[in-house]
């Protein structure tokens, strides 16, 4: 596809992901942005994510075949509405905020038919564009939701545009997005930062609970480390669908907590049995709400530069690590070395590689 100019309203983890994605899959498109901050920008083009900046939203964005806004919400409906009298009849304009009504409502007032709400199902805890990761959109879902007015060539383009960037688009009504993501977005982030403040508040006067925290706690409040400001606002524009949410989950953990206090072995063995079951049917799919992970662990003696001498002896070899860390959480054992990679080739030949230098491989 041939899409020359691309345009940036804020330039963090998403923006910068999807600027470093597109750099790759579209080596002559010039990237513009603009950010409010400055650091962000200067750093984006030092590393060449980006063309070109901008210190205000101004006629530069005119010639941008589509532009991404990748601020907080209520700021994306904000540069909108600037961008609505600089751009071009064929620009493309798209966000990646998480919530969509409230914005597909702006679009609708604004009359600004070049807009196509979306939303990639992807990211991280992290925020920033030190953060942005150019393989980030690989084979997750990507949420469109078009105006009742969008034309279908417009809706085409970017359907292809995002498909070459590996990730695999959905049309869904904004209604159902918000209450969809409310349920397994939202309110899953709203119950891990709960349970993070629960924790805070109960912790003994010598902090055991801060200090022994394991895989369990650490695995579901992951995502309390992400940016008050952004879900702050996710919050606030998609609180009814979340308000929904909220009060059925206390109706369940009321329905378990009863169960616990009349000691019904039954029903608390079936909570449990039903809920795992279905958690099962998620963790096996090739796309889907859980991503295949190329994943192996490695018993290793925890000592400093165990990491980089595993590293190195891959990165020798040709692997492309995606992520690597020791994991400490079993306690009175020696650490273990967690490694993602990339594809299956990658994964075979670690295994491979590790095996012949006597390291215990698990997958
Ligand atoms: N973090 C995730 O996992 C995730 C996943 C999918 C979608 N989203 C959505 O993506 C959007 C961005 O999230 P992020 O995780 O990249 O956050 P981020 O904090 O990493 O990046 C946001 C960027 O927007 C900039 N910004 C803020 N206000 C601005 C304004 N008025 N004009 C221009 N730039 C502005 C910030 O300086 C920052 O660089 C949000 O709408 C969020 O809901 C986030
Ligand atoms: O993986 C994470 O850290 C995320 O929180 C990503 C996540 C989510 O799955 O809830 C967060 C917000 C988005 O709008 C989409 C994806």
């Amino acid at each position: 596809m041939n899409i020359q100019k691309v345009g940036f309203i804020g330039l963090g983890l998403i923006g910068g992901s999807l600027a470093k994605a597109i750099k790759d899959h579209y080596e002559n498109s010039k990237i513009i942005a603009y950010d409010i901050k400055i650091t962000s920008l200067e750093k984006a083009m030092k590393e060449n994510i980006i063309d070109q900046y901008t210190t205000e939203i101004n006629n530069n964005f005119r010639d941008c075949q589509i532009i991404f806004l990748c601020a907080p919400v209520e700021n994306n409906i904000h540069a909108m509405n600037k961008l609505l009298p600089i751009i071009n009849n064929n620009c493309i304009i798209t966000d990646v905020s998480s919530t969509k009504e409230k914005i597909i409502t702006a679009a609708l007032d604004m009359n600004c038919n070049n807009f196509i709400g979306g939303h990639p199902m992807t990211g991280s805890e992290k925020s920033g564009i030190s953060a942005a990761d150019r393989h980030l959109f690989e084979n997750a879902y990507y949420i469109l939701t078009p105006l009742p007015d969008t034309s279908k060539d417009k809706i085409d383009i970017l359907q292809i545009f995002i498909t070459e960037l590996g990730a695999l688009p959905v049309v869904i009504e904004p209604s159902e997005h918000d209450f969809v993501t409310a349920t397994i977005s939202h309110v899953p982030h709203v119950i891990a930062s709960t349970l993070v403040n629960v924790v805070s508040k109960l912790d003994t006067p010598d902090k055991h609970m801060h200090t022994l925290a394991a895989g369990g706690f650490k695995d579901i409040t992951r995502i309390a480390s992400s940016s008050p400001a952004m879900w702050q606002q996710i919050c606030l524009t998609n609180n009814k669908q979340i308000i929904k949410v909220i009060d059925k989950f206390q109706q369940e953990l009321n329905m378990i907590k009863e169960n616990i206090c009349n000691c019904d072995s039954e029903a608390i063995h079936s909570f449990f049995s039903l809920s795992r079951d279905y958690r099962n049917t998620f963790s096996d799919k090739n796309t889907g709400f859980i991503m295949k992970s190329y994943k192996i662990t490695v018993d290793v003696i925890d000592k400093p530069g165990i990491i980089a001498e595993i590293a190195s002896l891959l990165s020798k070899n040709n692997i492309n690590i995606k992520n690597i860390g020791i994991n400490n959480n079993r306690e009175h054992q020696q650490g273990v070395l967690e490694i993602i990679f990339y594809d299956i080739d990658s994964q075979n030949e670690s295994i491979k590689l590790l095996t012949n230098m006597n390291y215990n491989i698990y997958i």
